[in-house]
């Protein structure tokens, strides 16, 4: 487990530093932080959930709201991506599962930080009436780090979008939303 984060914290960072660089920024811009970033293995039963809204999804459509996820999964299917997030209706793709490769999802903080130049990745888990494995690791940078819309994703034509925020409020801004009407 130990290692597996150290190999994806390591794996991060160059994803992070390549997307600085398309932004005109120094490679280091974007900086993982250990506190606050999280390695989650979850299990699905493979169960179709019974809910009074009928819905039988292992993770319901959502972004996640970090910099960004790398996913690794034990090869079931059941991932789909929108790639259209905006789009109505929306259509799903199924995500391929290739031997030793990562799915690499861009969190709502990255949309946000870069004024939606990156656009973060709405996906779902369906069940396929098989158990399942994955491994999520959520990116986040430091608690204090000011998230300020990136020069390069703003002009006089295309004005910031969000104001600026820090990363822990936002986080907690978040959180609340979620789980205020649960
Ligand atoms: O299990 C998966 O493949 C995706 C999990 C996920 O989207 C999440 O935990 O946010
Ligand atoms: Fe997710």
């Amino acid at each position: 487990m130990k290692s597996y984060y150290q190999c994806a914290m390591g794996t991060s960072k160059r994803i992070l530093s390549l997307i600085a660089l398309s932004l005109d920024l120094d490679a280091e811009f974007f900086k993982p932080d250990g506190s606050e970033t999280i390695l989650r293995p979850i299990h699905y039963s493979g169960r179709a959930i019974e809910s009074k809204h009928g819905s039988d999804h292992g993770a319901n459509a959502h972004t996640d709201y970090g910099m960004l996820t790398l996913l690794s999964t034990d090869g079931t299917p059941g991932l789909q991506i929108c790639r259209d997030k905006d789009g109505r209706p929306q259509l799903w793709e199924d995500v391929h599962h290739i031997d030793g490769a990562l799915v690499v999802n861009i969190g709502d903080l990255l949309e946000r930080w870069t004024n939606n130049v990156y656009r973060s990745t709405l996906h779902r888990v369906l069940m396929v009436g098989k158990e399942r494995y994955s491994v999520a690791f959520f990116v986040w940078p430091s608690p204090d780090m000011m998230v300020t819309c990136i020069e390069s994703c703003c002009s006089e034509a295309n004005p910031p979008r969000y104001p600026p925020i820090r990363s822990d409020e936002y986080l907690e801004q978040r959180l609340t939303s979620t789980y205020k009407y649960k």
